[in-house]
């Protein structure tokens, strides 16, 4: 027997001078990959299922006919406390096992320069290690071809033993068996369903039988085709889909990216998500799951969809927990993205009654996309059907119809305008929701024939008549009136002619109004030292006022403006202004609700009959 301990395998440690061994505290390392590399001690299951695959592989290389079986028998199976793993793998010589089991870091599975092979699972050379999460001691029980069984012990301390094991203990057939010696404090990662169920997670795809007790526990291909371009079975990937994500998907579409060696399948989800909560994509690396959970798998605006791939080049972290961000996975993600973007186009084309179905379930997606994406934005512009005061439209068919885009760039602007505009035969979209007002200031980025115009409410004055001059003159006296009655609300008073007849006053903002407004409002809540700010500030912005435009070509006006009484002249003004505030969705201040009141109570006061 050779007892040794393990070491770091750097220098030889034999020229007597000054070359010396490093001395790996396997306890440290250990903690190490504990609590800094694996997220959970479950990983040591995927790790003996690595080791075991990567030894069938290697042996099938020569022998293309050997068995490919791995069993794992849980303590309940094996009767003495310990889990074990049977392989029927290429084994190790005695030599193979001081050289690589011996040694952290040292792998069987790199090319003379170091380079990973790329028919194996593992590279790192630290896999065995993680047994030492749940294990205190760790037996290799190992045959290569007709050599003799080797027997490694290791222990958490770090010490190893190597013997060539006795007639009865040697294996009939070329294969390693790995036996775990339970950790005190780690028995429930040994319950048979709990290793049944984490050897599904990681290995129902391996390209080999795994048995756990009685239970196969692999299932095969993968539901998607991996061969590139062949049918799609539709009705099994929504099955997979169902059991795997528990959603009953809108549709499936299959990915491939040769460079990559991925296949897989994209699920797009029947319910909107929100962009911001990053969809986790399930990727198997050859065949073993490397992560339920994976990010940038797909560009951020995709995040309707969900993948589950299976890749041969991407690489993982140490970890195997996540994959390493390097130039294969950026053009893996922008191919997947076009592959994503492609079922959008096709969708258009060939069903567009589905997509609209997608849209109202995913619009905000589309749209983001669409800010950048020149096809995704003629996507919106055709199949969107958005909010206008002429009924529903895509922005496509607003074009058709009414030559300029005209658009509110909020939904208080909209709802200011919206009935108003129509009266005048001015169509406009409500932009007023997420990205549309970017969108459509993106439209002739992509078509310049595509004419816009952001419609604001003080321009709506600009298209209202102006009266004659004489009559004009004439309202002087009654507009004077008028202004007294609202000074205090901060507005201007003026007529016009417009319709609809039945309309008798408007409150018109401007942006810049608005903001006097804001400012306004603010100053009389701000304190001394904020209030001069805010004056400051209200000093540089421009005198426009909010303007109320009273309309005379409603006949309720114009017996307004004839009345001879000042006073009921005052108050029906006031009553006209808090009308039109409340027509347009207008805040009502402190002085608005004040001024309704004395309009209102002025009023009635006039209206029913008898004397104080
Ligand atoms: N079941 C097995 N059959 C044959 N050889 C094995 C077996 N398990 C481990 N080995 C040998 O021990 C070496 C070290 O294994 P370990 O799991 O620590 O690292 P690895 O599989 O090479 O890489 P990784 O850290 O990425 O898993 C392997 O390269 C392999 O040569």
């Amino acid at each position: 027997m050779i007892i040794g301990t393990v070491g770091a395998g750097i220098g030889t440690g034999e020229n007597s001078s000054v070359d010396h061994t490093f001395q790996v505290d396997l306890r440290g390392v250990v903690d190490l990959l504990s609590h800094h590399l694996y997220g959970s001690p479950r990983v040591y299951v995927r790790e003996l299922l690595q080791n075991a695959v990567d030894a069938i592989t290697a042996r099938r290389t020569t022998e293309p006919d050997a068995p490919a079986l791995v069993r794992i028998e849980p303590p309940e199976f094996t009767g003495d406390g310990t889990l074990r793993v049977h392989d029927t793998g290429v084994g190790l010589t005695e030599a193979q096992v001081h050289e690589l089991l011996a040694t952290i870091g040292r792998s069987s599975k790199r090319d003379e320069l170091g380079f990973s092979r790329h028919e194996f699972l593992g590279q790192f050379g630290i896999g065995l290690l993680s047994c030492f999460l749940v294990a205190d001691e760790i037996q290799v029980l190992t045959r290569h071809g007709d050599n003799p069984t080797v027997r490694w012990t290791g222990y958490a301390d770090g010490r190893y033993a190597v013997t060539v094991a006795p007639p009865e203990a040697a294996r009939a057939e070329p294969g390693t068996t790995v036996t775990l010696v339970p950790r005190r404090d780690a028995d429930q990662w040994f319950a048979t369903p709990t290793v049944t169920d984490l050897a599904r997670l990681f290995g129902s795809l391996l390209p080999v039988t795994v048995r756990v007790g009685d239970t196969v526990t692999t299932t095969g291909e993968p539901p998607w085709s991996t061969v590139p371009g062949a049918p799609l079975d539709r009705a099994a990937l929504i099955r997979y889909a169902r059991e795997t994500l528990g959603v009953e998907p809108f549709d499936v579409l299959p990915l491939a990216v040769p460079e990559a060696g991925l296949t897989g399948v994209a699920v797009i989800l029947p319910t909107p998500v929100n962009p911001a909560a990053r969809a986790g994509h399930r990727v198997y690396l050859k065949r073993m799951l490397l992560t339920e959970n994976a990010d940038g798998l797909l560009p951020d605006w995709a995040f309707f969809a969900h993948c589950v791939v299976d890749a041969t080049e991407l690489r993982p972290t140490a970890s195997r927990e996540a994959l390493y961000e390097d130039t294969l996975l950026t053009a893996t993600r922008e191919a997947l993205g076009d592959q994503v973007r492609g079922w959008l186009v096709r969708l258009a084309r060939h069903d567009p009654h589905r997509l609209a179905e997608f849209l109202q379930v995913h619009h905000l997606g589309v749209k983001a996309l669409a800010l950048h994406d020149d096809e995704m934005l003629r996507l919106v512009d055709r199949w969107w059907p958005m909010d206008t005061n002429v009924g529903t439209l895509t922005l496509a068919e607003f074009r058709e119809r009414h030559g300029v885009l005209r658009y509110a760039a909020s939904l208080d602007e909209f709802r200011q305008l919206a009935a108003v505009a129509a009266a005048q035969d001015l169509a406009v979209v409500n932009a007023g929701y997420t990205y549309d007002t970017e969108l459509i200031e993106r439209l002739p980025a992509v078509d310049r024939s595509v004419l816009i115009e952001r419609l604001e409410p003080s321009d709506l004055t600009t298209r209202f008549e102006a009266l004659d001059p004489q009559v004009e003159l004439a309202l002087r006296p009654f507009l004077t009136a008028a202004q007294r009655a609202v000074e205090r609300s901060g507005c201007e008073v003026v007529i016009r002619a417009y319709d609809p007849v039945s309309l008798p006053a408007l409150y018109l903002v401007s942006r810049s109004a608005a903001f006097n407004d804001q400012l306004a409002a603010s100053r009389d809540r701000a304190d001394e030292l904020w209030g001069g700010v805010l004056d400051a500030l209200a000093a540089t912005a421009p005198p426009d006022r909010p303007q109320l435009v009273l309309n005379h070509r409603n006949p309720l006006v114009r017996r307004v403006t004839m009345l001879g009484d000042a006073e009921l002249v005052g108050l029906a003004i006031e009553a006209l202004y808090g009308q039109a505030l409340l027509l347009g969705h207008h805040p009502i201040r402190a002085a608005d609700a004040a001024l309704l009141n004395d309009s209102f109570l002025g009023l009635l006061g006039r209206a029913v009959p008898g004397r104080e």
